[in-house]
């Protein structure tokens, strides 16, 4: 008989912050007006002549966005938006701004990314929203192109926003639909949601399913389940920005978790929830990472997915946010993978372009990771 050679056990990598960037990641939800940084933001106000920011030096504006956005509240909130809305109204500064978004989240190890931002607030100077979205694309390319050049590859798809107080969604779906060709993917509404149902916006929502095109929702987060049944049985969105809400349809009894007949259709319909644990702590809809739902949610095998939200208001990544989830649930790299995983099948760009990313990309990286 010969010796039997036994088969060497897998050997995973450990789960570092050094580690976790490294993996391949995908980011549905972040916000390119809440991601820039504190020295760009110094600097662009300095060319343009903004002189509202609270302060002009990097570090310390860096620290006052995250302060301020600290409040508790999701309007107080948005009003942290005014400065770098407020330095973005020329082309060169919205093409910087894109270009140095794909650097830093390819520099994260993000490998693809839905990055999100409302056309209409770049317009106080002038600028029309055509030449805005194509000032934008212009830069996700030169950032895709540069973090290439670093060894860093990156797609960017862009989604469209039309803000909830100003009525203007249906040109703005019209903008999306317009700019598909060029790397628009989707559409979103997004600022204040108390006050400012879904359905108000329907007409953009019917012309773009009569256009066969993707929307996302930002709906349960500062408002709770009747918005997040708006957006998907009146409005028909395909994902739901934040929906951490949903758990306010989970009853839990002694005997375990019961889900309401939203929750579970949410779950059964696998309709993808954009979480953004940070920025939950931030407005208040949660409070602490510990006791975010997203623990519940992951446990009870909803469409999670993990995201910034807004980088510079949250002092975020997706990796430190993944970090910050492995701390507080002991999450390893199947987990990782599992939201990784979840968040590529749930991106709006082509069928076959998510498989190549998933089998060609996210496969092999969390294989090695696991020691395979
Ligand atoms: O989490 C959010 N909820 C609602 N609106 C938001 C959130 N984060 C950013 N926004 C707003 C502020 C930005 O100016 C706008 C477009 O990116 O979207
Ligand atoms: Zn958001």
């Amino acid at each position: 008989m010969g010796t039997v050679i036994g088969m060497a056990t897998p050997q995973p990598v450990p789960l570092t912050a050094d580690t976790i960037r490294d993996a391949p990641k995908v980011l549905l939800h972040d916000h390119l007006d809440g991601g820039l940084r504190p020295a760009t933001v110094v600097e662009l106000a300095a060319a343009a002549g903004y002189d509202a920011l609270p302060t002009t030096d990097p570090e310390a504006l860096g620290r006052w966005f995250r302060d301020a956005a600290d409040s508790g509240s999701l309007v107080r909130y948005l009003e942290t938006f005014a400065h770098t809305c407020g330095v973005m109204q020329d082309q060169e500064a919205l093409v910087r701004v894109a270009a140095e978004c794909a650097e830093d989240l390819a520099a994260d190890g993000v490998v693809y990314a839905e990055v999100r931002y409302a056309p209409e607030l770049f317009t106080e100077r002038g600028l029309d929203l055509d030449t805005i979205v194509g000032a934008v694309q212009a830069g996700f390319r030169e950032g895709e192109r540069r973090a290439a050049a670093a060894g860093r590859v990156i797609r960017i798809g862009t989604l469209l926003c039309a803000m909830r107080q100003n009525a203007r969604s249906l040109e703005i779906a019209d903008l999306a639909v317009r700019h598909r060709a060029e790397g628009v993917v989707g559409f979103d509404i997004a600022g204040p949601e108390a006050g400012f149902p879904p359905t108000r916006n329907l007409d953009a929502f019917e012309f773009l399913r009569q256009q066969n095109a993707h929307f996302t929702i930002h709906a349960g987060e500062a408002f709770g389940l009747p918005s997040i049944w708006e957006a998907i049985q009146h409005c028909g969105a395909e994902r739901l920005g934040h929906g951490v809400r949903i758990v306010d349809d989970i009853t839990l009894t002694p005997d375990g978790p019961v889900l309401g007949p939203l929750a579970a259709y949410v779950r059964d319909r696998r309709i993808p929830l954009e979480l953004c644990p940070t920025s939950n702590l931030q407005t208040g809809a949660a409070t602490s990472i510990a006791e975010h739902p997203i623990g519940l949610l992951t446990a009870l095998r909803f469409r999670v997915t993990v995201n910034t939200d807004n980088r510079l208001m949250s002092g975020c990544t997706v990796s430190s946010e993944m970090a910050a989830l492995v701390e507080a649930f002991g999450y390893d790299w199947v987990d990782l993978r599992w939201f990784t995983i979840n968040a590529m099948k749930s991106a709006f760009i082509d069928f076959e372009q998510r498989l190549d990313i998933i089998d060609n990309t996210i496969k092999p990286g969390y294989a090695k990771l696991l020691g395979f």
